[in-house]
Parts: structure tokens; C-alpha cells; sequence
């Protein structure tokens, strides 16, 4: 059985004009330990997609039809009461400009050790344990924890909430643009981080991203969006030797030729 099965899901944003359908009949099935790649451009409804799967979709935006269903739950028909039970910990979301979730008043320690306390019920002074290796497995030094966000660099207080995701030792993870803002150095880590969860804990992924190189270098499966719609999914090898749709077609040959215009190393530009 999947852990988490999506069928027909259609999420439409309300604005006076009437409801515009921002993503159509998506449906996806993840396994437990699987790798689920979410591709497409800008607009594409990737978001709207993560964040439907974690019930915060808000006032503006309704479930048209479909289902969703995580560890045998309908989550479509939660209340606010039973989403605090799953969200964050058996599935946990990395938002889309995750450097800005923290509360600028607050250590970061003092926010990850609540948060880990929260949802895995042991005692403070574990929780501190935990969140500094948390921390140390996205190459974060144990003194974050004294730090309040603004004295983080961007990138930091982005790795920091990776952390946050990854340390409530969830069943699934939904990562939306995980890497955005971090640079090179950094997105290997965070890739290999998330990577060496999944191995050692059988974490199922969810990763929402625009860039192809990312989403081949974690994701079994993909499924690539286009203005709302699906129009390619299979296993992402597949998609990476042979695409299909026009639109699959461009961005791997898009992504292909980027790379190949790199120089090699050692040689002159
Ligand atoms: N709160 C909102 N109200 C109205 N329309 C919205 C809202 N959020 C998103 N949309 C619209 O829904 C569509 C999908 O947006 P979404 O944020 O899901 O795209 P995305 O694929 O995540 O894009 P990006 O790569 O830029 O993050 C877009 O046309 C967007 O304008
Ligand atoms: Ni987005």
C-alpha cells in the first residue's frame, strides 16, 4: 500500500473573476522510502500542490474534487484540530523560502528544541540534543542554537529548517525548493543530507523543484507539470533518456545543454 496516495486532486484559487484551477487532476503514489520528483516552470501549480498535501492552503484556495490519503488517512477531511497531529511530524513540509519561517525573536535552538519536544514528546534537554545533530547533519555548527535568526545568513537559517523537517524523524517529507537560495557547496550537502535520511530512516520524499538537476540526482519517479496540468510522469530515467511532451523534451534538452556549455575544467574561457 502507499504511504501517501493523491487521486484527481484539482486546487482552485478564488478571486472575484471565479475559480482558476492552479493545478488539475494531479494524482501520485508514494511508497514509503520512495523518491517522488514534482517538476515544472514558474506558475506551474507546484506549491499550490505542497500545500494542499499539508492542509495550508488557506481561505483563498478550495479542494475542487479529489483525494489525498497518508498512512491510510483522508486528509482532505481533516479539521484544523487533527492537522496539528500530522503536520510537521509523520509528514513534514519544507516550504518553499524556508529561511523565512523562523520568529525573529527567538533563538533558533529555543524554536527547534520546541518543535522536536512538540512532536516527539520526549524531554527538553533531548530535544536540545537532537536538534544540534539535526543542525551538524546539514553542516551547521552546535553554536546556531544561541543564534537568533538574523544573525544567520540566508542560507543558514535555510539549512536550519531542513533540519527542523528532518528531525521529527518524519514518515514523508514534502520539500518545495529546498535548494533555492543556497549555493553550490551548500545544495550538495543538503541533497546528500536528505539522501542519507531517506537510506538510514526509509524517509519518503516528496521534491518540489524547478530544476532538473536536482529533482535526477534524488527522485526515482517525476512528474512534470505544466499549467497545472501532468503532462509527463514515469520513472525519471526514463524521462531523462526519452521524453515525451514537447514541453519534457525542452527542459531536459534545455538542462543537458547548460551543462555541456560549461567549461571543462582546467580549460581556458
Ligand atoms: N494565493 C493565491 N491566490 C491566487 N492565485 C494564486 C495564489 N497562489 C498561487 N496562485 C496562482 O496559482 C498558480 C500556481 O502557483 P504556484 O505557487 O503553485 O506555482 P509554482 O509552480 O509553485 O511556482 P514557483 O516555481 O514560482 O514557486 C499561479 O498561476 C499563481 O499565480
Ligand atoms: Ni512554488
Amino acid at each position: 500500500m502507499s504511504l501517501l496516495a493523491v487521486e484527481n486532486l484539482t486546487v482552485s484559487y478564488l478571486s472575484r473573476g471565479g475559480a482558476f484551477p492552479a493545478l488539475r487532476n494531479f494524482s501520485c503514489r508514494v511508497a514509503a522510502g520512495d523518491t517522488v520528483g514534482v517538476i515544472g516552470e514558474s506558475g506551474a501549480g507546484k506549491t499550490t500542490l505542497a500545500l494542499a498535501l499539508l492542509g495550508l492552503l488557506g481561505d483563498r484556495a478550495v479542494i475542487e474534487s479529489g483525494s489525498i490519503v497518508f498512512g491510510g488517512t483522508e486528509l482532505t477531511k481533516l479539521t484544523a484540530g487533527e492537522w496539528r497531529k500530522y503536520r510537521g511530524g509523520r509528514l513534514a513540509l519544507i516550504p518553499q523560502a524556508s529561511q523565512n519561517i523562523w520568529n525573529p525573536v527567538l533563538t533558533v535552538g529555543h524554536q527547534l528544541a520546541e518543535h522536536i519536544e512538540h512532536h516527539l514528546g520526549i524531554s527538553r534537554s533531548d530535544a536540545v540534543r537532537q536538534a544540534a545533530a539535526a543542525l551538524r547533519e546539514m553542516g551547521l555548527e552546535e553554536t546556531v542554537l544561541a543564534s537568533y535568526p538574523h544573525q544567520l545568513s540566508g542560507g543558514m537559517r535555510q539549512r536550519a529548517a531542513i533540519a527542523a523537517a528532518c528531525a521529527v524523524n518524519p514518515a514523508c517529507i514534502i520539500a518545495d525548493e529546498c535548494t533555492n537560495s543556497l549555493d553550490v557547496r551548500y545544495q550538495n550537502d543538503v541533497l546528500q543530507a536528505l539522501e542519507n535520511l531517506r537510506q538510514a530512516r526509509g524517509t519518503a520524499m516528496v521534491v518540489i523543484s524547478h530544476d532538473l538537476a536536482v529533482i535526477a540526482r534524488l527522485c526515482r519517479k517525476t512528474y512534470v507539470l505544466l499549467a497545472g496540468e501532468t503532462v509527463e510522469a514515469g520513472l525519471t530515467a526514463d524521462i531523462l533518456r526519452s521524453p515525451v511532451h514537447p514541453y519534457a523534451r525542452r527542459m531536459v534538452a534545455d538542462t543537458c545543454s547548460f551543462l555541456a556549455s560549461l567549461p571543462a575544467a582546467g580549460k581556458e574561457v
